[in-house]
């Protein structure tokens, strides 16, 4: 055994058993790699231990719990040569779908075993660090909503009902964008500026298939007129993320760039990566290949058939037929 690892593990995230998924990451990585291991706890986050880890001069930090653990742990490890790797058990799982990381254990131990690293940009909010999005308006108004006793009871789904929710008091508000070249002026219910972000993450799939080691972010503004428009855009969006073709609509438009200075008119709620922050304005700017993640050597295949699962299952194979 040649390789160790600092893993960082939250015991209180997700739904599963804490005991169990310890033990099933110990049994994978610790024949390959000597594991010194820390819980976080209320007063000792992520962030703390993460640091820690980096002043150690760890060769390795490994990071488990959900969003709010990875981030923390991403922004800490930033700028360091130190690459990370990420065992997502949360409940929306962003984080790992945003950068194409498996969100089961097993496969998301044994992407770490590979090797692989790819270099990640990192953006930075009003000086605060972000990996996946910032969202002003709506966006930040529905992760206020979905609070986490909802998403222990709900799951994925609180964050749905708390967007539904959202829809009845849609309010638009003036914002001015500043980009490195351009000044552009609108009305806007939600402006969300991302540097990954998943396909849930569906106000901010303007451009569809977003690129987190380009160097740019992706800025989507969301403008409609009316709660039947808010609807429809937002159907659109998800409907952009699934087929990967940019969203088409008058009432949405995106753009990139390096770096994003926003105002609004009235202030609006910010949130980066699911932590609301406080209000507009906001300066956005991103920071190119500021993150080393281990990622899986090849994409992911797609699914062409799915049948496990169904009742009184059997599967056949048939012998080739001659031609
Ligand atoms: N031992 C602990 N006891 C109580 N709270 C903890 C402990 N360790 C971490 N926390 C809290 O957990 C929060 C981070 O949770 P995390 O995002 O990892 O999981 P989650 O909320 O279940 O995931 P998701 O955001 O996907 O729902 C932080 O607010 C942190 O203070």
């Amino acid at each position: 055994m040649n390789r160790s690892a600092c893993l960082i593990f939250n015991p209180v995230a997700g739904q599963g058993d804490p005991e169990v998924d310890l033990a099933a990451i110990r049994a994978i990585l610790e024949p390959e790699m000597a594991l010194d291991i820390y819980l976080t706890t209320e007063e000792l986050g992520a962030d703390k231990l993460a640091q820690e880890a980096v002043e150690r001069g760890v060769e390795t930090i490994i990071a488990s719990g959900g969003d709010g653990t990875l981030s923390a742990a991403a922004v800490a490890v930033a700028g360091t040569d130190i690459p990370l790797g990420i065992i997502s058990r949360g409940t929306a799982n962003a984080f790992a779908v945003a950068l194409g990381i498996p969100d089961t254990i097993d496969a998301a131990c044994r992407t770490i075993l590979q090797g692989v690293t790819r270099n990640v940009d990192v953006a930075y909010c009003n000086d605060l660090p972000m990996i996946l999005l910032t969202g002003i308006g709506f966006e930040a108004e529905t992760v206020e909503r979905a609070d986490r006793e909802a998403k222990k009871r709900f799951g994925i789904m609180a964050y749905v009902l708390a967007g539904f929710q959202e829809l009845r008091e849609l309010e638009s508000f003036d914002v001015e964008i500043e980009t490195e070249d351009k000044i552009i002026k609108t009305s806007a219910s939600a402006v969300t500026v991302a540097n990954a972000a998943p396909p849930t993450s569906v106000l901010a799939q303007g451009p569809a298939g977003i690129i987190y080691d380009d160097g740019l972010l992706d800025l989507t503004i969301v403008a409609p007129n009316s709660k039947a428009g808010a609807i429809a855009a937002t159907y659109h969006l998800f409907q952009s993320a699934s087929s990967g073709n940019a969203a088409e609509r008058d009432d949405i438009g995106y753009l990139r760039a390096k770096q994003f200075k926003i105002t609004a008119d009235p202030p609006q709620k910010v949130v980066i990566d699911g932590e609301v922050v406080g209000k507009t304005p906001v300066d956005i700017k991103c920071l190119p290949a500021a993150l080393k993640i281990f990622v899986p050597s090849a994409p992911e295949e797609e699914l062409v058939e799915k049948l496990e699962g169904l009742p009184n299952l059997t599967i056949e194979l048939k012998e080739p037929a001659e031609d």
